[in-house]
């Protein structure tokens, strides 16, 4: 995956980067344009006597946009706190490209919290501009990717506004440009598109997709499934603070997913109630959702309804990530 042709260090003020050395390669400073992946192993934590993460482990590869899914409670702010050191663990470990993460990597992530942190009565630009800043960017071409990133996320109008005067989705954005204004080498966001519209879902959405094909491991949470499923290379599922699937979402559907079959007839299709070995999901009239617990069910169904005339469509449905997820979690 190729990183940007942007000269990052070369741009940032003489502030030094902390070098970091390769495991199994004493002699090499660490690339700035890193290549690997996030990877946590077994990582557990308690809060009290209320076991929150139970050996947890997953990956985030380089340039994979990997969505964060969990019901309330599941651990997904846990569990993305422990990987920003913001909280410490009980235990497991959390490694890039192999490597214990230690604070000179978090330096260089980019992290959305679940408490969103702006400072209210300071301007959008300003607000953004001094974040590159503090991340060791100098000042014109802080001021350059501020602009060009709140342009990017439809608040070029608004730059000069304060974050209290913006509307909940416009300071969201503007969380999301904080998150990312200095060109972070690996992206956790918390819940990045609760509280947008649509066009803001779609604008979002283009910018992670952009940064994820830098080669930023990107991994973010959402209760939005329609999100996920649209925008996510992988997926991690978590329950009761155990994973309870991670994957592509085509390797989920293969291992997880009940095949579901799709009928639609000219007239009623209530006779498949009644035909063995079939359990109808969905039902409207000519059109019908079920599951066969045969090939041979599922072919005589399909034979019943040709002899019976009227037949529009029968296909193999497409499994949701809904599906899924009730599936994995239950
Ligand atoms: N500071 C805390 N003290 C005690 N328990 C906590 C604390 N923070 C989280 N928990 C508990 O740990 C578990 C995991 O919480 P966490 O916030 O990580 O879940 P989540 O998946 O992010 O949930 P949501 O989708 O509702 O934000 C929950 O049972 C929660 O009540």
């Amino acid at each position: 995956m190729s990183r940007p042709a942007i000269p990052r260090e070369a741009e940032r003020s003489t502030r030094s980067t902390p070098t970091t050395i390769r495991a199994g390669d004493a002699a090499a400073p660490r690339h700035p344009y890193r290549e690997g992946m996030l990877e946590l192993h077994d990582v557990t934590k308690r809060y009290g006597e209320r076991l929150a993460l139970d050996h947890v482990s997953f990956a985030v590869g380089d340039g994979r946009l990997t969505g964060f899914v969990g019901g309330n409670g599941a651990g997904k702010t846990t569990t993305m706190r422990i990987i920003l050191g913001v909280l410490a663990s009980d235990g497991g470990t959390v490694l890039l490209d192999g490597a214990p993460v230690g604070a000179a990597d978090r330096r260089r992530f980019g992290y959305m919290p679940e408490e969103r942190g702006l400072y209210p009565k300071m301007k959008v630009l300003e607000q953004t501009v001094y974040l590159a800043r503090l991340h060791g960017w100098a000042p014109a071409a802080a001021r350059a990717n501020a602009l060009e990133l709140l342009e990017r996320l439809g608040l070029g109008e608004r730059t000069d506004d304060t974050i209290e005067s913006l509307s909940l989705g416009n300071q969201q954005r503007a969380q999301i440009a904080a998150a990312l204004v200095h060109r972070p080498e690996m992206l956790v966001l918390d819940e990045p598109f609760s509280g947008l519209d649509p066009m803001a879902v779609e604008t979002v959405q283009a910018v992670l997709a952009d940064v994820a094909a830098t080669g930023v491991p990107v991994l973010f949470s959402s209760h939005q499934l329609d999100i996920v499923e649209r925008l996510c290379d992988d997926l991690v599922i978590i329950a009761g603070g155990r994973i309870a699937a991670s994957g592509t979402g085509e390797a989920l559907r293969t291992q997880h997913g009940t095949e579901r079959w799709e009928l639609l007839v000219a007239g009623d299709a209530g006779w498949l109630r009644q035909q063995p070995g079939i359990s109808v999901v969905e039902f409207d009239g000519g059109w019908a959702v079920f599951e066969a617990e045969s090939d041979a069910a599922r072919e005589a169904a399909l034979t019943e309804a040709v002899s019976r005339g009227g037949l529009v469509s029968f296909s193999r449905e497409r499994t949701s990530l809904a599906q899924i997820f009730k599936e994995v979690v239950q």
